[in-house]
């Protein structure tokens, strides 16, 4: 009632109204208990609740003090409560070089939010970051991903989930599951380059047509990724392939570094993330419920997970994590392998070579296509017979690793880094620099692409330990290696074989690069480039 009366008398116009309606409200609020009038409440009660406020904040922001033995802060970029905010937008490897070098040991630390990190590098920092059983990855992986701080394990030093991950992952990276698909994964290649083929002629030239191979060739590892660790139902669909593919792509835009610096806070893009995880949910929902319901069981990976007793979470959850695991290393360096390619026409030409003299070599008839004869080649061929591909491949691999990588000290104690007298504190992260290892001294002239330096007489990946981490290294090795070999192998061998390709603009006039080809190295992953990238290509003849 007393709320209508305040409404009714805001009508007023006149002052002497207008005063009736102030009084009105204040007798009003005569009438509050004074527990609800804080101009009422003593003082003691303002400084109580002012000490707790400052507690909760100073709670909330602290940041742990290093211990004296932890390499030296480097204040440079730090921001208080946020840390180095630089690290995380825009200028990771920078500002990871900047603070190395400024570093008498080669080790220093830094702050994201409360997180306390530590970068190392050099011969005892590699061998610490790729040896050590006390630096977990997972558990740094998903925490500096995602800002979730994981559960403490429960058998040894993995998280549930990651132990989900890999006993799943594991089998279907064997050598039978990809016999078992190896036609599905010769058909789709072959048909992408069916449709490669069949596209209309450029505008500049009708001889030529154009792709851009960040679209092209990742749509077809997504394929082949579908394949090997998803359902067929969607490698089948071109529809659901571009629709998950979609999903895919937004939930990878969608990371929220601001969660990282503050894990309590509720950010748009954990939403977003929630938001595209239930959208791929239902996907998946759709085909297990349609197999249930007829009957029928699927003879690919989703069924082998269903199978395994995996929820729908843990299914989705596994999804996502092999697609980011798998999709944008492959994908990218799908794509810039055959960017490297047209500009350096002697290892264009040594891989035209192995592919024309594996096709010869196992060509039964005259009658045969080269796409025929692909298609007629055995795990074991497509293992051991490229070798050239797998060089060019583990060269652009040196160039589409960007950024850093980590681990967290989850061991209960102060971890030493080698005798440089350093720790790395219990609870901290190690953040090694990629080009620490990729771009090493022992890499000569190491800015150029160049996969020779691989040959058995150069051996430069092998001129100190840790010396190339594309694959991984000393741990955790890379747990999806064959089957990425694998796919590269069918897309590259198909590709060089089937057509001749050039650098081109959109038109398909045959241009020179304007800006450097090289990934932004302050990435945090494998990621497209910012300008688009042509190639002009046509039909070889037989
Ligand atoms: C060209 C493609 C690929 C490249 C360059 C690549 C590279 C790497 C690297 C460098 C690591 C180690 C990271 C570190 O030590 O911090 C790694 C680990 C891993 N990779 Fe790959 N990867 C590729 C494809 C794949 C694929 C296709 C899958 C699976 C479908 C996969 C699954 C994994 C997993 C699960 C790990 C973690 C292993 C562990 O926890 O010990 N990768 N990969």
């Amino acid at each position: 009632m007393a709320h209508t009366a305040y409404l009714s008398t805001t009508s007023l116009n006149t002052p002497s109204e207008r005063l009736e309606d102030d009084e009105t409200t204040v007798e009003m609020g005569a009438t509050l208990p004074a527990a609800l009038q804080p101009q009422e409440w003593p003082a003691t009660l303002w400084v109580a609740l002012l000490t707790t406020a400052i507690a909760v904040l100073f709670q909330v922001f602290r940041r742990p003090a290093f211990p004296k033995n932890a390499p030296k802060w480097y204040k440079k970029g730090d921001w208080p409560i946020l840390g180095a905010v630089e690290f995380y937008y825009g200028r990771r490897a920078d500002f990871t070089r900047e603070a190395l070098r400024d570093s008498k040991t080669g080790n220093f630390s830094f702050y994201i939010g409360k997180k306390q990190l530590v970068g190392i590098s050099g011969p005892e920092g590699r061998k610490l970051f790729f040896e050590s059983k006390d630096l977990n990855f997972p558990v740094a992986f998903a925490e500096l991903l995602t800002g979730q701080p994981q559960p403490p394990s429960q058998e040894g030093h993995e998280d549930n989930f990651a132990q989900i991950f890999s006993k799943s992952l594991i089998p279907l990276m064997k050598k039978e599951n990809f016999v078992k698909n190896l036609d599905l994964l010769t058909g789709d290649t072959r048909a992408a380059c069916d449709a490669l083929s069949a596209a209309a002629p450029s505008k500049a030239n009708p001889d030529w047509r154009v792709t851009d191979p960040f679209e092209s060739f990742y749509e077809i590892v997504y394929q082949l990724t579908m394949r090997t660790v998803g359902a067929n139902d969607i490698a089948e669909d071109p529809k659901l392939l571009k629709h998950t593919l979609s999903i895919f792509d937004w939930f990878e835009k969608s990371d929220s570094y601001a969660k990282v610096i503050f894990p309590w806070l509720p950010t748009v893009n954990n939403y977003l993330r929630l938001y595209y995880g239930a959208k791929l949910a239902f996907v998946f929902r759709d085909i297990i419920e349609r197999r249930k319901k007829t009957g029928k069981k699927g003879n690919d990976a989703l069924q082998f997970l269903i199978d395994r007793g995996l929820t729908l979470t843990n299914i989705v959850g596994f999804e996502i994590g092999a697609l980011f695991a798998g999709q944008l290393n492959s994908g990218i360096n799908a794509g810039y392998l055959q960017i490297f390619l047209t500009q350096n026409p002697e290892w264009m030409a040594r891989l035209r070579e192995e592919v024309d003299s594996v096709v010869a070599k196992h060509r039964t008839s005259p009658s045969q296509s080269r796409a025929d004869v692909l298609g007629t080649l055995t795990i074991e061929e497509w293992e051991s017979e490229f070798p050239l591909i797998d060089l060019a491949l583990r060269e652009t691999i040196r160039f589409c690793l960007p950024g850093a990588t980590f681990r967290k000290n989850i061991s209960g104690h102060d971890v030493p880094i080698g005798e440089s007298g350093e720790v790395i504190p219990n609870g901290a992260f190690a953040i090694y620099l990629i080009e620490d290892s990729m771009f090493g001294d022992w890499y000569t002239d190491k800015m150029k692409w160049n996969p020779s330096r691989y040959f058995e007489e150069n051996a430069e990946d092998k001129r100190v330990p840790h010396a190339y981490m594309g694959w991984g290294s000393g741990r955790h090795p890379c747990l999806g290696m064959k089957f990425a070999k694998l796919e590269m192998a069918l897309i590259t061998a198909y590709w060089v074989g089937l057509f001749d390709f050039e650098f081109s603009d959109k038109d398909g006039n045959r241009i020179s690069p304007t800006s450097s080809l090289l990934m932004n190295r302050n990435l945090h992953s494998a990621k497209k480039p910012e300008q688009n990238m042509y190639l002009r290509y046509k039909l070889r003849e037989e």
